[in-house]
This record gives C-alpha cells, sequence and structure tokens, in this order.
C-alpha cells in the first residue's frame, strides 16, 4: 500500500527531530525514517554518550593533578560501570523520541529509506509518496579503502565496548581521536595516534594544540604525526597497525583499532539519481536555502546536507532553516557565524570564529593576542598547568573576529566569545562586562 505525506524526514538525528516538530505543529502530515534506534549520533553514538565518559576520565584526571596537594588516595575508572552510567542515559533514549514524535502526531517508520523515483522512496517493502522531503540521514566514518579496514570499530562500538582492552591504536588525529585517547588512557589503556597531518586537531590553533600537548604526553599518549595508516592485519585476535610515516614504514601492535579519520556525509545508500538529486564530490548540491539545485522537493540538513561544520548546534539550526523554508516558502538562509566547537579533552581546547590564518587569507586588519597563561588563577587554582588563549579583535570597529582557548572552563567560556561574534560586540563590550569572580569567564577581559 502507498502511503503519502506533506513531509518525510530520513533520520531521526537533531536535523530530522527540530525540522520533524516544526513543520508538525504547522500542520503537516510528516513521518520520520530511520534504519537504527531513534535518536541519532549525538544522544546515542556522539556527544552525549562521549561526555558521559569524559566524566569518569575527569575524576581521575582532577585527582591526578591535585594529588601533592592535599589530595590522596587511589582511584581507577570501571570500565564496565562506566559504561553501565552511560548506558542509563542512552538506553531510554529510542522509545522517548519514539513517544515524542507519537505525541506530536508524527508517523514513526523502522528500515532503510532509498529513493524510487523523485517523490517517492521505499522503506523496506513500503512505498511512500511525498510532498517534500528532508534528507538528515547524518555523517559515516569514511571509507579508508585500505586492506584490513574491517578490523576498524567505529565510534558506536567504541562507545559501547564492554571491557576496555590495554593496547588501542586511533586512526586519525583529529575530535575523535583526541577525545577518545583521553577517556581510554584515564582507564588504563596504552593508547596511540597515528596521525597523518602535521599536527594533532588541525582544526584548532596551533600554539595552543602545542600547549594542549603537554597534557596529552602528561598520560602517556603516544602520537605519531605525518603518518598515513595503510594497512591493517590481524593474527589470533591481535592486530600489527601498517603505516607510512616520514622516516619510513612503522608497525604498531593493538588489541583494538579504532576509526578516527574523518566522516563524511551518508548519502551513498539513498539511491540519490533515482530522486533526481544532483551529488558533486560526494556531497549533496543544495542552494543557498539548503534546497537541492536539481530536485526542489528536497531538502537537507545538519552532517548529510554538509554546509556547516559537522556540529550538533548547526543541524539543528540547519533544521530551523528548512522548516521556515519549507511552511513559508524559501526565504531563511543558514548564518554559521559564531559557531563554538570543543574538543572535550582534559583540558578542553575550544574556538570559535575565525582562525589566525583564516583571518590573513581574508585580508582584514586585525590585532591578536596569544598568551600562555599557566600562572594565572583559574588553572593554578587547580594545578592545570595547561591554560593559555588567542583572540582575534577587528583594528577598525574593535568587533571580536575569533577567540581560542585551552584550558580549565575553555568549554564554558568560549560560549560568551560564541555570543559576541554573533551579536557583533566589541573587545570593550567585553571588557566592561562584570563576570562573576573567580570564574573562567573573569579572565575574558585580560584576554581581548
Ligand atoms: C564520536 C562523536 C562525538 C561527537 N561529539 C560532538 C560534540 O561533543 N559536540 C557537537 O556539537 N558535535 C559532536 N559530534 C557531531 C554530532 O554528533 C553531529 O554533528 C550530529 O549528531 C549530526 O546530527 P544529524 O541530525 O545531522 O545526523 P545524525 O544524528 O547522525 O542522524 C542521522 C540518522 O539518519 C539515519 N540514517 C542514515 N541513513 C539512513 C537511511 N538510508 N535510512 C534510514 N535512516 C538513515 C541514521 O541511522 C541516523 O540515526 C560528534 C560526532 C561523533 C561521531
Ligand atoms: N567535540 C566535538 O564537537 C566532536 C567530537 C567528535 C567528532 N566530531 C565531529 O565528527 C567529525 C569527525 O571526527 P574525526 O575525529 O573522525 O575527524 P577529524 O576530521 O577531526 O580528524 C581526522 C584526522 O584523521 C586524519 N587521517 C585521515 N586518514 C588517515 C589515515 N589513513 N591515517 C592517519 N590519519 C588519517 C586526517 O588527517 C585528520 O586530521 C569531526 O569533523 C567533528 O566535526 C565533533
Amino acid at each position: 500500500m502507498n502511503m503519502e505525506y506533506d513531509l518525510v524526514v530520513i533520520g531521526t538525528g537533531t536535523a530530522a527531530m527540530v525540522c520533524a516538530m516544526r513543520v508538525a505543529k504547522a500542520g503537516w502530515k510528516v513521518a520520520v525514517v530511520d534504519e537504527k534506534p531513534f535518536g541519532g549520533t549525538c544522544a546515542l553514538r556522539g556527544c552525549d554518550p562521549k561526555k558521559m565518559l569524559v566524566a569518569g576520565a575527569e575524576a581521575i584526571e582532577a585527582k591526578q593533578r591535585m594529588t601533592g596537594h592535599g589530595v590522596e588516595g587511589t582511584l581507577r575508572i570501571d570500565w564496565s560501570d562506566l559504561i553501565r552510567f552511560k548506558r542509563s542515559f542512552t538506553d531510554p533514549v529510542p522509545e522517548k523520541h519514539e513517544r515524542r514524535y507519537e505525541e506530536a502526531g508524527i508517523v514513526t517508520l523502522h528500515g532503510t529509506a532509498k529513493f524510487t523515483g523523485p517523490d517517492r522512496l521505499s522503506v523496506g517493502d513500503q512505498e511512500i509518496e511525498y510532498r517534500k522531503i528532508l534528507i538528515a540521514s547524518g555523517a559515516r566514518p569514511i571509507p579508508l579503502v585500505i586492506p584490513g579496514e574491517k578490523h576498524l570499530i567505529d565510534n558506536e562500538g567504541f562507545l559501547e565496548l564492554p571491557s576496555l582492552p590495554k593496547r588501542i591504536v586511533m586512526v586519525g588525529g583529529g575530535y575523535i581521536a583526541a577525545e577518545f585517547a583521553h577517556i581510554a588512557a584515564r582507564a588504563g589503556a596504552e593508547v596511540t595516534i597515528l596521525q597523518r597531518g602535521p599536527r594533532m586537531l588541525t582544526q584548532f590553533e596551533p600554539e595552543l594544540v602545542s600547549w594542549l600537548m603537554d597534557a596529552i604526553n602528561r598520560i602517556g599518549v603516544r602520537v605519531i604525526t605525518d603518518t598515513t595508516v595503510d594497512a591493517i592485519r590481524e593474527r589470533d585476535g591481535e592486530y600489527t597497525v601498517h603505516a607510512s610515516g616520514k622516516e619510513g614504514p612503522i608497525e604498531v601492535a593493538a588489541d583494538l583499532v579504532v576509526h578516527a579519520a574523518g566522516r563524511a556525509p551518508a548519502i551513498e545508500r539513498l539511491d540519490l539519481e533515482k530522486g533526481g538529486v544532483a551529488v558533486e564530490n560526494g556531497k549533496l548540491k543544495l542552494n543557498e536555502f539548503l534546497q537541492s539545485v536539481s530536485n526542489p522537493a528536497v531538502y537537507a540538513a545538519g552532517d548529510a546536507a554538509s554546509n556547516g561544520p559537522p556540529l550538533t548546534p548547526v543541524s539543528s539550526h540547519d533544521a530551523k532553516v528548512v522548516a521556515t523554508n519549507l511552511v513559508e516558502g524559501n526565504h531563511r538562509k543558514p548564518d554559521y557565524k559564531g559557531v563554538p566547537s570543543v574538543a572535550f579533552t582534559l583540558p578542553p581546547i575550544a574556538r570559535v570564529g575565525l582562525t589566525e590564518a583564516d583571518a590573513k587569507e581574508a585580508g582584514l586588519k586585525f590585532r591578536t593576542k596569544c598568551e600562555r597563561t599557566s600562572q594565572w588563577f583559574t588553572a593554578r587554582r587547580i594545578a592545570e598547568p595547561v591554560y593559555g588563549y588567542k583572540t582575534l579583535v577587528d583594528e577598525q570597529t574593535g568587533k571580536i573576529l575569533g577567540a581560542h582557548l585551552v584550558g580549565p572552563g575553555a568549554d564554558q567560556t568560549i560560549n560568551i566569545f560564541g555570543l559576541a561574534i554573533r551579536h557583533g560586540l566589541t573587545a570593550d563590550d567585553l571588557k566592561t562586562t562584570m563576570f562573576a569572580y573567580p570564574t573562567g569567564a573573569s579572565d575574558i577581559g585580560y584576554m581581548v
């Protein structure tokens, strides 16, 4: 039997939920479809479960920092208990999300969605007709196309590990490697990061990453840069990771090898040609309203759209843009100004706005302040030697162009810079704001 909807949403992550709810509220007949349990990456396989594990790592890290400063004793992570704690959050998510959709009158479908025509798709053996469709299918780990790729586990596998193997290799040195390495090392694993790039966390300012490396080295994580993994071989449950580095080939023995080498839009299994949906270089071809340039019934949001940075607040923002364009007609465009991003290492590293390299390339006239501030009270209070910042301020207008932080509270303080950038506040506005003292935010006045 054919079913007909005003809007079908592929996915049930952040982008899907935000858009489906808004459009259903406007009286449209909406269905959402997912092949996995409802909830998407952030709630089930990304931000939230990862940060629950970070909570365990934070306890160990705080104890280690404060040892010799009035704190003694031994602490350790019981991995299976920590995973159980994580599940106390993630396990109820799918049912809760399904209930929310049903309460909003949204039809919930399970299975893999594929286009069968420009105005129809299939989910299993059901044929579905739609007036509009939202592709909110997220991202997937990029295929590495190397021998032994099947031995890699991804973020989903790592966040579900029933026990933590001793020797772990991260393939790649970006967000996932940095965050998972901190968690695993604090839980007792020996971690090696093999990074193709010249340094870790290439999206963040080089000076700040170099300071963060002190913390990464302190916990014994081995980082090998300028090195590309080209094969993984398995023998009797043990792995050898083969890589090519500056000094020639290297081999690293491992009990677990984790894919941390980047993610790309999950659109390859949608049979997009049948839907008349144009793709270029692995990305959907969209106009400024997040609508397909080739099939006007099709919109995209979040990681699948890959229009802004692949982060949860961006998925939510895109979804609001699309919902407005669907219900009111195309007029809203996404605006990614001032999107903060944090890698939840210990301590965290954060950025918002332009990097120094971006600002130079754009030919802007700006002043930069950059300083390692391990002696500031915020860091000394907790015996944390890694603390520093870089800020970029427009010379003419005094507006904040970019802010980069590493150290205690960076994950919270960055939001204030995000507010400043998004709403055009100046360095003077920040200097004349009274922040509660002593908090990380009370350092802002000295940073600009
Ligand atoms: C390990 C990890 C940690 C992260 N941490 C953070 C963080 O701390 N902060 C942050 O801002 N961002 C973080 N991110 C990024 C963030 O999770 C994503 O940007 C966000 O979840 C994307 O949401 P989305 O709605 O676009 O897609 P998703 O939430 O990925 O939803 C897509 C859904 O579509 C479904 N689907 C795909 N194809 C089909 C199909 N053909 N048929 C049916 N269903 C389909 C999938 O099963 C999935 O449930 C992290 C990502 C990872 C991997
Ligand atoms: N806290 C957060 O916001 C957060 C956390 C995790 C993931 N994410 C999102 O998920 C995305 C994916 O994360 P990620 O860490 O997988 O990707 P990433 O893009 O951050 O880093 C991937 C790194 O892997 C390297 N690489 C690629 N192939 C390699 C190979 N064969 N050998 C060695 N190195 C290789 C690349 O040079 C790159 O530096 C991120 O872009 C991010 O937006 C966000």
